[in-house]
């Protein structure tokens, strides 16, 4: 809020200068309203004038918005009313004693009535020129328009003048064909010329010809009259011949009658022996049909017989392929019996006398089944006569050779699982160790020993096995005589002796 100091004498002074200040204002405002810019300097000149008042009158005036003055020059009307609104508010509210309170609210209103004028024009001048706006808008659109249509209408008389190119060409080409037709007319009315004298040549012609005819038309009709007499004689020859004729139709006649009987016969006849032939291609047909049913039959029972033998081949199948796992599963539990059993093994066989031997010098008292042998000794006291021993088993004088084997046996067969197995015969000379692993008669293989029947076991379970392994077999024969090993197969003899 602005406030003015100053001593009292001069307050009357510049109250008056204020009131007219602010009449003359409003005059000029009333009057000039309608330009904006022109009312601008009017309010800035006599704000200016009013300033220089108080600097004359040596009033110091306390009012921001009057210090910016030279600004306010290109201020809005709005601003410029607020200060004057300022002045008046101060003279008012201060309650200065030489301003009639009542020329200052007068004051006030104008400048209120002013404003709202002002507002209205400035509204009203919005207002036209949003309406000259939407017109421009208008007429803009309309001169797009137009110079679309002008576009348009350059493209449209473009396409005409093609259209009328096009035409003047077709007339170009009209008129060539019509000079060509001109002249093709010429030369159809030089042939229509030509024509008709060929016409006129050609009636000439008929007419001679028609003449030439006529003449001609006169010789034969007389030749006609002649031909037909001469046809009347032959005429009555031909009925005399049919007479004749007739009369031979009717034997004939006759003769076909009797010959037809005679082939109704022989139908008949043929019929008899269709029926018979028919009556036995239906019994063949139905033979064949009976024997297509009992090959069919046949046919399904054999499907079905198949279907069971390849059922029963795939039973097989999987029993082979488990049969090898049993196979692998026996042969592992055979060797375990085997294992059970012992590693080593002592067997005893007694040999029996030999020819010529004293049967009754028997020191062996007693055979236990369990493998015990009680051995006499008669030189030796009561006592320790008798002696026990105790081996894996003890076979009689009366054991074949097939007994030893047969014990023997599965150990023999365990070489085939990857186990090393070792026989040999130990005893005195003469007490039969040849005889066992040998045999005495090679040839007969009743008498053969361990080495050959545990050979032949050995080749025909390799052979059984075939299908599933395959086995090397080595042969050495060595003998160890006097803590010196020799080998008995080499040909050489002096490298018979081993290292
Ligand atoms: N179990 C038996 N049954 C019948 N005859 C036998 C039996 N054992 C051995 N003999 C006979 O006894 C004789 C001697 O046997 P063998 O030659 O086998 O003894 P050996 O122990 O091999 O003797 P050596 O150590 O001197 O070679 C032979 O005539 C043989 O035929």
């Amino acid at each position: 809020m602005g406030t003015i100091k100053g001593t009292k004498p001069k307050k009357k002074q510049q109250a008056s200068r204020v009131v007219y200040l602010l009449f003359h204002l409003f005059q000029s405002l009333i009057s000039k309203t309608q330009k904006k810019t022109s009312f601008n300097h009017l309010v800035g000149d006599l704000l200016k004038h009013y300033l220089l008042t108080f600097k004359e009158a040596k009033v110091e005036l306390v009012l921001p918005e009057l210090t910016k003055l030279n600004s306010l020059e290109n201020a809005s009307s709005r601003s410029l009313f607020k200060i004057v609104h300022k002045i008046l508010d101060d003279t008012i509210e201060n309650k200065k004693e030489d301003v009639p309170d009542r020329v200052a609210s007068v004051l006030k209103k104008l400048i209120q009535m002013t404003e709202q004028q002002i507002s209205k024009q400035a509204e009203y001048f919005k207002k036209q020129k949003n309406i000259y706006k939407t017109r421009e808008e208008k007429y803009q659109l309309k001169f797009k328009v137009l110079g679309s249509l002008v576009i348009g209408a350059a493209e449209e008389n473009e396409l005409i003048k093609n259209q009328l190119q096009l035409i003047k060409s077709e007339k170009k080409k009209i008129e060539d064909i019509k000079k060509l037709e001109d002249v093709e007319l010429i030369r159809l009315r030089q042939e229509k010329n030509e024509c008709n004298l060929e016409i006129s040549k050609l009636k000439q012609e008929i007419e001679i010809t028609r003449d030439t005819y006529e003449t001609r038309y006169v010789q034969l009709e007389k030749h006609g009259i002649e031909v037909e007499s001469e046809l009347k004689n032959k005429i009555t020859d031909l009925e005399n011949l049919l007479t004749g004729s007739r009369k031979k139709v009717k034997e004939l006649e006759k003769f076909t009658e009797s010959k037809f009987l005679r082939w109704k016969k022989k139908e008949r006849g043929y019929k008899n022996f269709m029926d018979f032939q028919s009556g036995s291609l239906k019994e063949l047909r139905m033979g064949s049909e009976s024997i297509k049913q009992e090959v069919l039959k046949t046919q399904q029972i054999y499907t079905e017989e198949i279907n069971q033998f390849g059922m029963k081949i795939q039973g097989l199948v999987d029993a082979a392929q488990n049969y090898h796992t049993v196979l692998t599963e026996n042969r592992k539990l055979y060797n375990e019996v085997q294992d059970l059993k012992g590693n080593i093994r002592v067997y005893c066989r007694i040999r029996p006398f030999l020819k010529g031997q004293n049967q009754k010098q028997t020191t062996i008292e007693y055979i236990g089944e369990n493998g015990e042998l009680i051995v006499t000794n008669p030189s030796k006291q009561i006592k320790e006569s008798h002696r026990l021993f105790k081996f894996n088993k003890v076979f009689s004088p009366s054991a074949t050779q097939e007994d030893v084997f047969v014990d023997t046996q599965p150990l023999i067969r365990s070489v085939l699982d990857g186990y090393n197995v070792c026989i040999f015969a130990y005893g005195q000379t003469g007490s039969g160790k040849t005889y066992t692993m040998t045999g005495p008669n090679v040839s007969s293989p009743e008498d053969w020993g361990v080495n050959y029947r545990a050979l032949n076991d050995l080749f025909h379970l390799s052979q059984t096995r075939r299908s599933s392994f395959e086995y090397e077999i080595g042969v050495q024969m060595v003998e160890i005589y006097n803590e010196q090993v020799r080998d008995l197969l080499t040909s050489d003899t002096t490298q018979r002796r081993y290292p």
